[in-house]
C-alpha cells in the first residue's frame, strides 16, 4: 500500500516531457507516462502489475533501475538499451515511509539516443578541422604552392588547370590516393578570383551518411534531440564566396547526391531541419579514385550529378606512370627533412635504381613519409639498400612459380627465396639476417629446414 493515489497524479505525469516509471518498494511496475510509452514502445496497459523482473526476462529491457535501487536503497543512473538500437539515460529514486521502508521507486526517463549520436559526430568533426588545419598549414612552408611540377603530364594538367580556374566550369579531378588531386584543388582555388575566400575540403569517405549530411547542409537549432540550440552551419556555408572540394564523390550515398544536385542546380540547399531554403555561392571541386561513369552504370551514382560535376575532367596520373618525377619529388622531400632534422642524406645508385622500379601503391604521399623515414632512421650520409623497407629491398625477387601444395608450402618457399636472395645480396648470413631483421640463428636454421625438407620430397 502506497499513500500517494498513482492514478489521480497520472494527467501530471502525462504532462511531463520526460519519461516516468513508477514501482512499488517490491518492484512492481504501479503506472509509466505517456512520455514513457513514446520513448520505449511499451504500453501502459500491459506493463501496470508486471513485475520488473518479468520485463527484464522478457527482453522489454536490458537492466532495471528500480531492481537496482531498491537493493541498493539509494537512487541510482544508468544508460539502458531499449528495443535493440536506443539508448535511454534512467535516474531511479526510492521514497522511503516513517519506517524508512522503500514505498515507491521513481524512475524518470529521457532518449538520449540523438544526443549520444550528435557527441560522436561532434567528436568527429573536431578531429575533421584538425586535419584541415594541418593540411592547411603544410603549404606555405614549402613553398610549393602550385608542387613540383617535373613532369610533363603534370605540367600540362596543371598549365590546363590555370586557363580553367578563374572560370565557372565544374571540375571532377581523377586520380589515385596520394597523388595530389587536393593540392592540384587548392592551386585551382588559389589561381580563381575566389582566392582570398576559403578553401574547404570534405572527404566524403571519411564519414558516415548522417554526419556527412549535417556537415554540408548544417541543421536548424533543435533539429533533433541533443542538437545544438544554436543550430550548425553547414559547410555550404562556411565556403560561402570560396571553394568547396568534395574528395571521394563517389563515396557520397545517393539520398546526398540529390541534394548536391540542387545545390549545384539552383545554389539552394535546406538545413536538416529546416523550412527556408537556404543560398549559397561556392565554387564545387570534386575529386574521386573510383570510376564514375561506371558506378553510374551500376546504378551507385546518378547520371545526372555525373554529368553535372564532370564538365571538366583532369587526370592525375600515377606516380608509377610519371617516373621522370620520382627522383626530384623525393630529393625535394629529403632535402626539406633533412634541413628540418639537421641531418645530411643522399642515395646510393642501388638505392635509386630501386625507388625507380617501386610502383608507389600510396604515391606521393607515400615517397613523402619514406622520406621522413630515411632522414631519421638512416645513421651513414648515404642511404643504402638494407636500409629501404622491404618491400622496396626485395624488388627483384621474381615471383614465385607456383610450387604446388597449399599456402604454408608456398610461404615457405617465398621465405626461403628471400633468404637465398639476401645471402645473394649481401654475401653474409650475419648481414642477411640484419636485412630481413631476423636473428642470424633463426635465418641458419630456416635455411636448413627447407635444404631438408627437398632433399626428402626428391
Ligand atoms: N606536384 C607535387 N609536388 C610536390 N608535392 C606534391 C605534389 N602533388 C601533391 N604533393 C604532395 O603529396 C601529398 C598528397 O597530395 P594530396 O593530399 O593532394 O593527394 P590526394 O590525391 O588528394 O590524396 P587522397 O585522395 O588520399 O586525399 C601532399 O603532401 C601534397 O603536398
Amino acid at each position: 500500500m502506497t499513500r500517494f493515489d498513482v492514478d489521480a497524479l497520472q494527467p501530471v505525469l502525462d504532462a511531463l516531457q520526460d519519461g516516468v516509471y513508477i514501482t512499488n518498494g517490491e518492484g512492481l511496475t504501479l503506472t509509466i507516462n505517456q512520455a514513457y510509452e513514446r520513448i520505449t514502445g511499451l504500453q501502459r496497459h500491459k506493463i501496470v502489475g508486471k513485475h520488473m523482473s518479468e520485463l527484464v526476462q522478457q527482453g522489454y529491457i536490458s537492466k532495471s533501475a528500480s531492481l537496482e535501487v531498491i537493493r541498493e536503497r539509494q537512487p541510482v543512473t544508468l544508460v539502458q538499451t531499449i528495443m535493440g538500437d536506443r539508448k535511454i539515460l534512467v535516474s531511479g529514486n526510492p521514497m522511503f515511509d516513517d519506517q524508512g521502508r522503500i514505498e515507491l521507486v521513481v524512475t524518470n526517463v529521457r532518449d538520449v539516443t540523438e544526443l549520444l549520436r550528435a557527441k560522436h559526430a561532434e567528436e568527429q568533426l573536431e578531429q575533421l578541422l584538425s586535419r584541415f588545419e594541418q593540411y592547411a598549414n603544410e603549404l606555405p612552408e614549402t613553398g610549393q604552392q602550385n608542387g613540383l611540377l617535373v613532369g610533363k603530364k603534370t605540367q600540362e594538367c596543371y598549365a590546363l588547370a590555370k586557363r580553367i580556374a578563374p572560370t565557372q566550369v565544374k571540375i571532377l579531378i581523377q586520380g589515385e590516393t596520394g597523388t595530389g588531386k587536393t593540392q592540384l584543388a587548392r592551386y585551382i582555388h588559389q589561381q580563381s578570383d575566389r582566392a582570398d575566400n576559403p578553401f574547404i575540403a570534405l572527404n566524403c569517405a571519411a564519414m558516415p551518411e548522417g554526419l556527412i549530411e549535417a556537415e554540408l547542409f548544417g541543421y536548424v537549432p533543435g533539429a533533433f534531440t541533443g542538437a545544438s540550440t544554436k543550430g550548425k552551419a553547414g559547410l555550404l556555408e562556411v565556403a560561402n564566396g570560396g571553394t568547396l572540394f568534395l574528395d571521394e564523390i563517389g563515396d557520397l550515398p545517393l539520398a546526398l547526391q540529390a541534394k548536391l544536385l540542387k545545390v549545384i542546380e539552383d545554389n539552394k540547399y535546406l538545413p536538416i531541419g529546416g523550412t527556408k531554403l537556404k543560398s549559397t555561392n561556392i565554387r564545387m571541386i570534386t575529386a574521386t579514385h573510383h570510376d564514375l561513369a561506371a558506378a553510374t552504370q551500376q546504378g551507385r551514382f546518378r547520371e545526372d550529378l555525373f554529368y553535372r560535376i564532370s564538365v571538366m575532367p583532369l587526370t592525375l596520373p600515377p606516380l608509377r606512370h610519371r617516373q621522370e618525377e620520382i627522383l626530384p619529388l623525393f630529393n625535394h622531400y629529403l632535402a626539406q627533412f633533412c634541413e628540418q632534422y639537421q641531418c645530411s642524406r643522399q642515395l646510393s645508385p642501388e638505392a635509386t635504381e630501386l625507388l625507380m622500379q617501386y610502383e608507389w601503391p600510396g604515391n606521393i604521399r607515400e615517397l613523402i613519409n619514406l622520406a621522413e623515414r630515411l632522414a631519421i632512421s638512416t645513421r651513414a650520409e648515404e642511404i643504402q639498400v638494407q636500409d629501404l623497407p622491404a618491400e622496396l629491398r626485395f624488388l627483384n625477387v621474381s615471383p614465385n612459380e607456383h610450387v604446388g601444395g597449399g599456402l604454408k608450402d608456398q610461404v615457405a618457399a617465398l621465405e626461403h627465396r628471400l633468404i637465398e636472395s639476401a645471402l645473394a645480396q649481401y654475401g653474409t648470413t650475419r648481414a642477411a639476417a640484419a636485412a630481413l631483421g631476423i636473428n642470424q640463428s633463426t635465418l641458419v636454421k630456416k635455411r636448413q629446414a627447407f635444404q631438408m625438407t627437398n632433399k626428402a620430397s626428391s
